[in-house]
């Protein structure tokens, strides 16, 4: 095989001058908005054989080899470890994989540019602003029936009022930021591959806008023993704001805005209009039952906890916080064009819906994301950014600010506020009224916002903030002299080690299958440190991963649950009257008995079907009918302008596709009648039609996307608990990890509950408890192994 010495020789890669985009030259001064925008497609680049890798590069799954050099040259094969079934490209596969690669052209002129480029952002920022104001004259909620889209801004809610007003003006930087971009694109005459190639070699931070950039956090040069709440200081000098909460997603392919600044991906390969998101979902994802043979619900439970430590977008409101809205307030029709807010891009609803057709509507309403400061201040396309730590660390149980950490705290013996209720603990509740339905009734404050979405995740909530306090409790008791600070923190760094130890050890692997977990180098170790941190490596979610892979998790959702109860008749509970409704923990049994459902109840397998909880009465409320999430998540794919399917089969080493008929011929049939081409169709339909390959539950691409966001997740978390001294400030001692090691979700189970409808436990609870192999054993058994927390006395 072929040496390559350095990285930079990728580029010079032989026979591959021809460029990365199908640009043509007529691109430049053409309107994207206008009739006949064709977005540029990713040219697809076949592989050849070399083993061993080249020194300065690695063999890494297709999907971690950097875009740009993935697109313009030829890296060559190796073999990964595992079965030898899927091979690798080598490559140099440093941070990020798009933004900084690319060789910047878009030089800066003269200083007089950037000048003009920021006095006429000012403006049209202010004039933006100005007509803002009409929108504030809507009146909010009248007639004490909550709409489902109040409760759908929710998600993307805040704990406290000053959190609010610092989003607020974070998010009107990163708009400022982007009418900054967008008028130097055109002042420089860049075309916009240029613009979504981040070709842009200017930024703010010496000009007068200065005032938009990111805000740099003060770290202190010994790294922090504990990891900060809100994700800053993990990375080094010149990274401090790398994971921290309010800070950019990243991207795994350059994005799909159509001025390659921030407008949405709305434009099919033909010039024609996108179909409709509903019309979309309507057509090809119906609700059926199809049990999974042997994973139970809380797979589906813990990877939502999950997703919500990980990643909460923020949307854009109006400047009081309130609500923007996209459709007539009857709901049958969008607002004209000059009625409507910047940020809106309604769903049209088809007149001939079978749902909504009865109750008239023809519109669901859907605002934009927020958009983020660059951590550079650079300019270029716009990022959208999470509010919560991007770091797998608790930050559900615990916030990702300061001031919410602290209202969550009791202070006294490193413990968590509770609310005891029948002499056990259940989370706090909640002071903020509109939080749930039935006011007055149960409602929970935790670590994040989102917490009384439904009923099973305030299960999950509960579980571990409960588990906080049992070790706190037992490091009091063995380190009495301990402050409750001291408690606190140790508590919470062993809380976040077992929520880690889970994830990888159990929960990831029977998700994107073993044999992944394996070629991505994902499975914890049996014993010891691990050597994997990266310092290099951005933990940051890729949108590529919130906005679509990562959504698998809503076709696993069952939407009726069997409750068996012991003293009462059973119930079936629909998850659709839970929404912001989990009055039933008041009931003394049932935080009991929605575990032991959640563990043995099959979840949905990931297919073309979606339970209409969630399809038709998202948020229903008491309303007769609610939001489509399937629809909201299309939506969103365009929103952050993620590329289409085709696209992502490139990058991760796979052939596009130009037959809808690789679907089967069930969903070909459907495929065809809303796409025109095959190259059209939405990241999040084509990932979830996928059939899955070997043990995954999901499809190839999802399952691409999901390992490669748990690798830089691990490696590049200063925090992770396997990390080893040289690493991890805060590491374990040997026999601490041992310990940490030996946890299962089984033990956490046991270990917090009433006691009343729960004493047995399975020694997978991933897996249905009723299948032969995972009979439920006694809590006290020793199958479901304990940490002995001895280890930590001083
Ligand atoms: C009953 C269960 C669930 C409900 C009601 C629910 C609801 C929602 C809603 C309303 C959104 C925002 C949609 C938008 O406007 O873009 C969302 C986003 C999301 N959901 Fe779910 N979801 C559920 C379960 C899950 C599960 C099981 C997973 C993963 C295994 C998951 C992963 C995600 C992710 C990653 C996002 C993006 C979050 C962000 O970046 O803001 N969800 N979900
Ligand atoms: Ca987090």
């Amino acid at each position: 095989g072929k040496i390559l010495k350095k990285s930079n020789d990728f580029k010079e890669g032989k026979g591959n001058s021809k460029k990365v985009f199908d640009s043509t030259e007529s691109d430049k001064n053409k309107d994207p908005h206008s009739h006949g925008f064709i977005p540029p497609q990713i040219k697809f680049t076949s592989f050849e054989k070399c083993d061993p890798c080249p020194s300065i590069a690695k063999c890494v799954p297709a999907i971690q080899c950097p875009a740009h050099l993935h697109m313009s040259t030829k890296p060559q094969m190796c073999d990964l470890p595992g079965n030898g079934k899927v091979h690798g490209l080598c490559c140099t596969t440093k941070q990020n994989h798009t933004a900084n690669n690319f060789k910047k052209h878009a030089k800066l002129r003269s200083n007089d540019v950037l000048d003009h480029v920021v006095q006429d952002a000012k403006m049209e920022f202010k004039m933006l602003k100005n007509r803002e104001r009409a929108h504030e004259t809507f009146e909010e909620e009248g007639n004490g029936i909550t709409e489902p889209d109040f409760f759908h801004q929710m998600v993307f809610g805040n704990h406290r009022p000053d959190e609010a007003v610092k989003i607020n003006s974070l998010t009107n930087a990163g708009v400022e930021q982007m009418m900054a971009s967008k008028i130097f694109k055109d002042k420089q005459q860049l075309t916009v591959e240029e613009a979504q190639l981040n070709m842009f070699d200017t930024n703010l931070v010496d000009s007068p806008m200065s005032r938009t950039c990111l805000p740099h956090p003060k770290c202190s040069s010994i790294p922090l023993h504990y990891r900060t709440i809100d994700g800053t200081c993990n990375h080094g000098p010149g990274r401090e704001t790398w994971g921290a909460a309010n800070t950019p997603m990243e991207r795994l392919l350059p994005p799909a805005y159509e001025d390659g600044i921030w407008a949405p991906r709305n434009t099919a390969i033909d010039g024609s209009k996108l179909p409709s998101a509903r019309t979309i979902s309507r057509t090809l994802f119906p609700d059926f039952d199809r049990p999974h043979p042997f994973l139970n619900l809380m797979i589906m439970q813990f990877g939502q906890f999950l997703s919500h430590d990980f990643t909460q977008s923020s949307s854009i409101t109006l400047p009081g916080g309130k609500r923007v809205k996209c459709c007539s307030k009857d709901g049958t029709s969008m607002l004209p064009p000059n009625e409507l807010h910047f940020a809106c891009m309604p769903i049209h609803i088809d007149p001939n819906d079978e749902f909504y057709e009865q109750f008239h509507q023809r519109c669901m309403n859907f605002v934009r994301l927020a958009i983020s400061p660059d951590h550079n201040c650079q300019l270029g396309y716009s990022k959208t950014l999470s509010k919560v730590t991007h770091y797998i660390d608790g930050s559900a149980i615990y916030g990702s600010g300061m001031e919410t950490s602290r209202d969550l705290r009791s202070f006294r013996d490193g413990k968590l506020k509770m609310f005891i209720d029948f002499n056990r603990e259940l989370l706090p509740l909640n002071p903020k009224s509109d939080n749930c339905m039935v006011h007055g009734s149960a409602c929970f404050l935790a670590g994040d916002v989102r917490v009384n979405q439904h009923i099973m995740l305030v299960a999950l909530h509960l579980l571990f903030a409960r588990e906080h306090n049992r070790i706190a409790e037992d490091l009091h008791q063995l380190n009495p002299h301990w402050s409750d600070d001291t408690i606190f923190e140790e508590t919470r760094k062993i809380v976040v080690a077992e929520i880690q130890h889970i994830t990888y050890n159990e929960w990831l692997p029977l998700v994107i299958g073993k044999e992944t977990a394996r070629t991505f180098s994902l499975l914890s170790s049996f014993e010891g440190y691990s050597n994997d941190y990266d310092e290099e490596i951005n933990p940051s979610m890729t949108n590529e991963f919130t906005g679509a892979a990562f959504r698998f998790g809503h076709s696993t959702v069952q939407g009726r649950l069997f409750v068996e109860f012991q003293h009462r008749l059973d119930e079936i509970i629909l998850i659709s009257d839970t929404f912001h409704n989990p009055g039933r923990f008041r009931f003394q049994h049932f935080y009991d008995e929605i575990i032991r459902t959640l563990v043995h109840e099959p979840m949905q397998s990931v297919d073309n079907s979606v339970t209409y909880g969630l399809s038709r009465y998202l948020f229903r409320g008491g309303n007769p009918y609610g939001l489509d999430l399937i629809s909201l998540n299309i939506q969103r794919g365009r929103d952050e302008a993620l590329r289409s399917y085709n696209d992502y089969l490139a990058v991760s080493g796979r052939k596009p596709i130009d037959d809808f008929h690789e679907f089967g011929s069930v969903n070909a049939e459907r495929l065809e009648s809303v796409y025109k081409s095959p190259h059209d169709i939405d990241l999040y339909v084509g990932g979830l039609l996928e059939s899955s390959e070997d043990d995954a539950i999901v499809g190839p691409t999802f399952r691409d996307i999901i390992a490669d966001q748990f690798s830089r997740l691990r490696r590049g978390d200063r925090y992770f608990y396997e990390h080893n001294p040289t690493i991890n400030p805060g590491h374990f001692l040997p026999g601490q990890l041992e310990q940490i090691k030996r946890i299962t979700l089984a033990r956490i189970i046991c270990d917090n509950s009433d006691g009343i409808a729960l004493t047995t436990q399975s020694r997978n609870a991933f897996i249905q408890s009723n299948l032969i192999g995972n009979e439920p054993v006694p809590c006290e058994s020793s199958a479901i192994p304990k940490i002995d927390l001895s280890l930590w006395k001083d």
